[in-house]
C-alpha cells in the first residue's frame, strides 16, 4: 500500500464539497491504489454540519480513506498537504458577475495563501476553484512567496469539458473522441473558448462543422454564460460538475494528460500568446510527471488574438482592484 497524500478542501460543508469528498474518498482523483488522507476546513458556523459530511464518509467505508479531520483553521487544515482544492467561498446568484465576488472573497485567499506559505509541502499543488477563481489565485500566489508560483491554478475544467460536450452533440461523436479544445483566459464572460485546433479522429473540428456563425454566435457564448443559465435554471450555480471539473484538473495534473490531447488550465502568465506576467491565465497544457507545460507554437488567428487580449485586460482590471491584498 501506498502512504496516503493529504489533501485539503476548503469549504468542505458547501454543495461543491458535498459532489467532491466522496469522489476524492472513492478513488476517482488519485486512482484506486492511492490512499487519501483528507483535511478539511470551513468555517465555524458549519463545523457542526461538516461533522455529519465526516459521519457519512464514514458510513461509506472506503478502503482508501486514511482518516479525515475537519478545522476552522487553515493552518492546521493546510499542514503538511499535496493538495490543495480551495473552493471555500460564496457563489454568485442569479444577476451577479463572478467578479462581483472579489470584495466578499478576495481577502480569504490572503490567509490562506499565507496558511500555505507556511505549513504545507513546498511541492503542494493549489486549485482554486473559489469566485473568481484567476484572481483569488493570483491573491493567493501572492500571498506565498515561498511557495513557487507554478504551484498555483484555477479552475478552467468546467468551461473545457462544457466545450468538449457542445461540440461532441454538434458533430455527433463521442465526447472522448473531441481533443485539444482550449478555454483561454478569465473564468469569466470574457473567457474564450477556441475550437480551432480541436480535432475528433484526426479531424479538424472546424472544417467539420464548417459554420462560423455556428462557432461565434452559438458555441462561444453558449461556454461563457454556461455557469450563469445553470444559475438561472437551479436557483444555485453548478455544484457537481464542478466537483466533477475539480477532479479530472487535479487528476490530469498530477497523473498526466493523455497521448495527443491538452487540458485547459489557469496559471501564472509567463508571456506565452503575448499575454504579459502578472495574472493567471487559461491556457492549453500537458501534463507529465506533475508539471504542467504550455503547449507552444498555436497558430493563433486575429479573431483569436482579439478575444485573447480581452480577457486578459479583465484580468487585468479584477488585479487592480485587488492591489490591498496582494501581499
Ligand atoms: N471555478 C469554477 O469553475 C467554479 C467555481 N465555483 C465557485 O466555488 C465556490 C463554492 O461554491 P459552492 O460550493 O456552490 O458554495 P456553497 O456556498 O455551497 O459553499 C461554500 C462553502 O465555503 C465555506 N466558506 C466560506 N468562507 C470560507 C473560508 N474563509 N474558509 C473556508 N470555508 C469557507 C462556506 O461556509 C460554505 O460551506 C463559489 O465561489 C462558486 O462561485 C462554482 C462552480 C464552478
Ligand atoms: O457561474 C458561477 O458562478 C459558478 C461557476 O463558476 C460556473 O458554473 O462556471
Amino acid at each position: 500500500m501506498k502512504p496516503p497524500i493529504r489533501i485539503a478542501v476548503t469549504g468542505a460543508a458547501g454543495q461543491i464539497g458535498y459532489s467532491l469528498l466522496f469522489r476524492i474518498a472513492a478513488g476517482d482523483m488519485l486512482g484506486n491504489d492511492q490512499p487519501v488522507f483528507l483535511q478539511l476546513l470551513d468555517i465555524p458556523r458549519l463545523l457542526p454540519s461538516l461533522k455529519g459530511v465526516m459521519m457519512e464518509l464514514e458510513d461509506c467505508a472506503f478502503p482508501l480513506l486514511a482518516g479525515v479531520i475537519a478545522t476552522d483553521d487553515p493552518n492546521t487544515a493546510f499542514r503538511d498537504i499535496s493538495i490543495a482544492m480551495l473552493v471555500g467561498a460564496r457563489p454568485r446568484g442569479k444577476g451577479m458577475e463572478r467578479k462581483d465576488l472579489l470584495e466578499a472573497n478576495g481577502a480569504i485567499f490572503t490567509t490562506q495563501g499565507r496558511a500555505l506559505d507556511e505549513v504545507a509541502r513546498r511541492d503542494v499543488k493549489v486549485l482554486i476553484v473559489g469566485n473568481p477563481a484567476n484572481t483569488n489565485a493570483y491573491i493567493a500566489m501572492k500571498n506565498a512567496p515561498g511557495l513557487k508560483p507554478e504551484n498555483f491554478s484555477a479552475m478552467m475544467r468546467l468551461d473545457h469539458n462544457r466545450a468538449l460536450s457542445q461540440i461532441a452533440a454538434k458533430v455527433g461523436q463521442p465526447v472522448s473522441s473531441i481533443r485539444k479544445v482550449i478555454i483561454w483566459g478569465n473564468h469569466s464572460a470574457t473567457q474564450y473558448p477556441d475550437l480551432n485546433h480541436a480535432e475528433t479522429d484526426g479531424n479538424k473540428i472546424s472544417l467539420l462543422i464548417n459554420d462560423p456563425a455556428w462557432i461565434e454566435d452559438y458555441f462561444i457564448p453558449t461556454v461563457q454564460k454556461r455557469g450563469a443559465v445553470v444559475i438561472e435554471a437551479r436557483g444555485s450555480s453548478s455544484a457537481a460538475s464542478a466537483a466533477n471539473a475539480a477532479i479530472n484538473h487535479v487528476r490530469d495534473w498530477v497523473l498526466g494528460t493523455r497521448e495527443n490531447d491538452w487540458i485547459s488550465m489557469g496559471i501564472p502568465s509567463d508571456g506565452s500568446y503575448g499575454i504579459p506576467e502578472g495574472v493567471i491565465y487559461g491556457y492549453p497544457v500537458t501534463c507529465r510527471d506533475g508539471v504542467y507545460r504550455i503547449v507552444p507554437d498555436l497558430e493563433i488567428s486575429e479573431f483569436s488574438q482579439a478575444k485573447m487580449q480581452a480577457t486578459y485586460g479583465e484580468l487585468v482590471e479584477e488585479r487592480d482592484s485587488v492591489k490591498h491584498l496582494l501581499g
